[in-house]
């Protein structure tokens, strides 16, 4: 960083601030803002946007430092023991907690929309059968802007509110297909007497042989789960959500991006990662030795579920879920040696000087997984789960994005490439 400031005037409150100037890149001084800008003005560079505030937002706040979140105000740990899926997904995108009567609408709303157009089987049928659930969501939810509202008009709130509920309650029918598509098993209706998260489990595991009867306990957990899941600020996938949205294209094609980007093991697809490394592992007396591989510079390996850009404290969302890997597995009446393996990884870690350094603690993405492993829901489905909770904080963020004025999202870049130079022939080129 350079120690020279830049002074700018904030539009809204009138006041002058000066900040600092990022270098282009440290230990480089020859990448200096002003000789890459002669004439464009300032921008900083800042690599993975780690000081760079994209948009302002009355969603979501956290405290990375103190390991705060609460959505609209409220903090996360009330809306986890006293609230439902559904209702903070209201809240999310309405800003306040509903009345029971707005809340019944709501749920009739979501509950209405969840059946999908009979040729997005069809569509599902063409991938091949073992394509990962998270290339069959990304690409079928692209689709449905060729499914649904032909005429979408994104400038109107209307339509962008009945696309926001569609995705909603369609995200769980689509994200089960992919499963029974796996399965080889036909497609299931979704039963709109059930909840959000049993209808998903019954969508999941009912075969048409057999009676399936949804766990209360198991779709309780998985309401939890979508709770904690369901928004995070400008994390990556809901930034692609908006810088997708900012062009002015289709909440669809938004929300398929978002789901790309959850995709990563950097991002949502770490829960998938967590339960491949703590298989790998395989057993406690192993831990020290994984310990040691991700803090080795010269191993890519990483603790999967450990590190976030935000918190340099707990998660508030990981302690949370490691309470209740505790009780879902007891209501079940199971155990799960993963459990005993995690909690044994996460003390070695927070004892060590590496990850007390660097500030890096247990995730979202560290315990969930034990849990939907409880459920029987296997490995390949758990960035899909993600995907479920998140699709309301992304449809809440492109809503909130879609009704301010803003400006087409582009970040600008710092250049390395070669200065001006001739064309030469083919002939002449030596
Ligand atoms: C829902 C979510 O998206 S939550 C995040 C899920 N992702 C994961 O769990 C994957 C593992 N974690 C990570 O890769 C990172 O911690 C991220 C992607 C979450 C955050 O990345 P950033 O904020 O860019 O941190 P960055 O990559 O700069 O890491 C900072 C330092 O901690 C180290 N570090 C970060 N996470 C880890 C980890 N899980 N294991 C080992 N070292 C780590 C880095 O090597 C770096 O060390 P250095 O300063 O000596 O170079
Ligand atoms: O906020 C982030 O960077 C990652 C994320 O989505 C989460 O933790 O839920």
């Amino acid at each position: 960083m350079t120690d020279r400031k830049l002074t700018l005037t904030d539009p809204d409150s009138g006041k002058t601030l000066d900040l600092p100037i990022l270098a282009g890149t440290e230990g480089d001084p020859t990448m200096d803002i002003t000789r890459l800008n002669p004439e464009l003005g300032y921008f900083t560079y800042d690599p993975g946007y780690g000081t760079t505030a994209s948009c302002k937002s009355d969603i979501t706040f956290i405290d990375g430092t103190e390991g705060i979140l609460r959505y609209r105000g409220y903090p996360i740990e009330q809306l986890a023991e006293r609230s439902s899926f559904l209702e903070v997904s209201y809240l999310l995108l309405y800003g306040d907690l509903p009345s029971s009567t707005e809340l019944a609408a709501f749920e009739r709303d979501i509950t209405y929309h969840t059946m999908v157009h009979e040729q997005v089987n069809t569509f599902i049928g063409g991938f091949h059968y073992d394509a990962h659930p998270m290339a069959i969501l990304s690409g079928v939810i692209a689709s449905m802007a060729g499914f649904y509202q032909a005429n979408l008009d994104v400038n109107d709130p209307a339509h962008r509110e009945l696309a926001a509920k569609r995705m909603i309650a369609k995200m769980p029918t689509v994200s089960a297909a992919a499963y029974r598509h796996y399965m080889g098993w036909p497609s299931a209706y979704p039963r709109n007497s059930l909840n959000y998260a049993e209808r998903f489990l019954h969508m999941m595991f009912s075969v048409p042989a057999e009676a399936y009867e949804v766990n209360p306990v198991a779709a309780r957990a998985l309401d939890l789960l979508f709770i904690l899941h369901a928004d995070h600020e400008q994390n990556a996938s809901t930034s692609t959500v908006r810088l997708v949205g900012s062009t002015g294209a289709n909440p669809y094609a938004c929300v398929a991006a978002g789901i790309a980007a959850l995709w990563g093991p950097a991002h949502g697809g770490a829960n998938e990662a967590v339960l491949n490394m703590l298989n790998e592992i395989g057993d406690v007396s192993r831990v020290g030795e994984y310990v040691k591989k991700a803090k080795d510079k010269n191993d890519p390996f990483r603790l999967m579920g450990f590190g976030h850009r935000v918190y340099k404290n707990f998660d508030p969302r990981a302690r949370i879920i490691r309470k209740a890997c505790h009780d879902v597995l007891a209501d079940l009446g199971q155990t799960d040696p993963l459990l005993d393996l995690a909690m044994e990884l996460e003390k070695i870690a927070l004892e060590d000087d590496y990850f007390v350094e660097r500030k890096l603690y247990p995730n979202v993405d560290f315990y969930s997984g034990i849990i939907y492993k409880a459920l029987g829901i296997p490995t390949s489905m758990f960035t899909p789960m993600f995907a479920i909770g998140r699709t309301v904080g992304w449809v809440a963020q492109w809503l909130e994005q879609a009704a301010t004025p803003h400006r087409i999202g582009r970040p600008r870049q710092i250049y390395t490439g070669h200065s001006a130079r001739d064309y030469v022939g083919i002939d002449e080129r030596g």
